[in-house]
């Protein structure tokens, strides 16, 4: 388990780490999202001692990481701009790493098998395309066996089968025990990756919540209705929506053409009901889900710094 307590980091006057608190559970993929440059790196980085932190404390198992004798036996790291020697060999690198962490030489030729670099663990790490220095940055996460796995941007320039190995290869992580904390931008591949989410922006604690209730609280998720007598039914929703306490935003109904209503802000059940006492004929009742690039998006909406209009909006 990872726990971060009122976690920050200041690079001079800039906060790029702003007082975060929470726990990333044990046999979990959680994913960690968030706009450019809301913290992320910093505070995988602090995770793993690479960064100081400005004020509070990035635990692992309750422990800091500069406390472990081996830390490779207990945190695995897949960071961006990861130093590998270009003129080293994969295996030497791999071995290199071994040693330091008194981990057998065995395990290196196991971790690049799993990686599927068996063939290429003699060439120099410099000659590496981008998805094999990710392969081979996952290698030296899975070294020593830890229990607790960091992966900033994992799929990064990997292939279409690349991504979905390493999709599997995440669950098969986290169904085995272990602490699997990821970033990412690509929301489609963490809707079908993560158990949960923290989000962070402009280094501060969004949301920390299972995808499904991320993507539950949505504004977006609607209700498609079609219904011979649809004005009669989207005038009993209306007259119902003062009542409609568990929605943020409001009941909205949208008449899309003389048959069919799309509800956004009442659950589908509700509807269902409210059609079954007003008499009113049901030809289809669908609930769509918004995605959970919707939900992100107006989650972070406040928070990008670097989006377009954004610049016009600070000056
Ligand atoms: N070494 C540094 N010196 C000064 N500022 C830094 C340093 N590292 C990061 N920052 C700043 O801290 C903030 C957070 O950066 P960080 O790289 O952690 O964000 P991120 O969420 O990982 O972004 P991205 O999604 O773009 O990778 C940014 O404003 C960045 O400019």
């Amino acid at each position: 388990m990872i726990a971060l307590r009122g976690l920050t980091k200041r690079y001079g006057d800039r906060t790029a780490v702003d007082g975060l608190s929470l726990e990333v559970a044990a046999g979990k993929v959680t994913g960690f999202l968030g706009p450019n440059g809301a913290g992320k790196s910093t505070t995988m980085r602090m995770i793993v001692g690479l960064d100081r932190p400005s004020a509070g404390a990035a635990l692992v198992g309750g422990r800091r990481y500069g406390e472990f004798r081996h830390p490779l036996r207990e945190v695995g790291a897949l960071l961006e701009a990861k130093a590998v020697h270009p003129g080293r060999s994969a295996r030497r690198h791999l071995l290199a790493m071994a040693r330091s962490n008194g981990i057998a030489a065995g395990r290196v030729e196991e971790v690049l098998a799993l990686v599927g670099l068996e063939g290429v663990a003699g060439k120099r790490a410099g000659s590496f395309s981008l998805g094999m220095g990710q392969r081979l940055g996952i290698a030296g996460a899975l070294l020593g066996d830890p229990g607790v796995l960091l992966f900033d941007e994992p799929v990064n320039g990997l292939d279409p089968d690349g991504v979905l190995w390493v999709r599997r290869l995440m669950r098969s992580l986290a169904a085995e025990g272990r602490t699997v904390f990821v970033s990412s931008h690509l929301m489609s591949e963490m809707q079908l990756t993560a158990d949960r989410l923290v989000v962070i922006g402009r280094g501060r604690l969004i949301a920390d919540a299972p995808v499904a209730e991320v993507i539950a609280a949505s504004s977006r998720n609607s209700v498609r209705v079609r219904s011979p007598r649809a004005a009669e039914l989207a005038a009993r929703v209306r007259a119902e929506a003062p009542r409609a306490a568990e929605t943020r935003g409001g009941v909205e109904v949208v008449r899309v053409s003389a048959e069919e209503l799309v509800v956004t802000g009442m659950p589908v059940d509700r509807v269902g009901w409210l059609a079954f006492e007003a008499g009113v004929p049901l030809l289809e009742l669908s609930e769509e889900k918004a995605s959970l690039e919707e939900a992100y998006m107006e989650l972070t909406g406040a928070s990008v710094e670097y989006g377009a209009g954004a610049a016009a909006v600070e000056a």
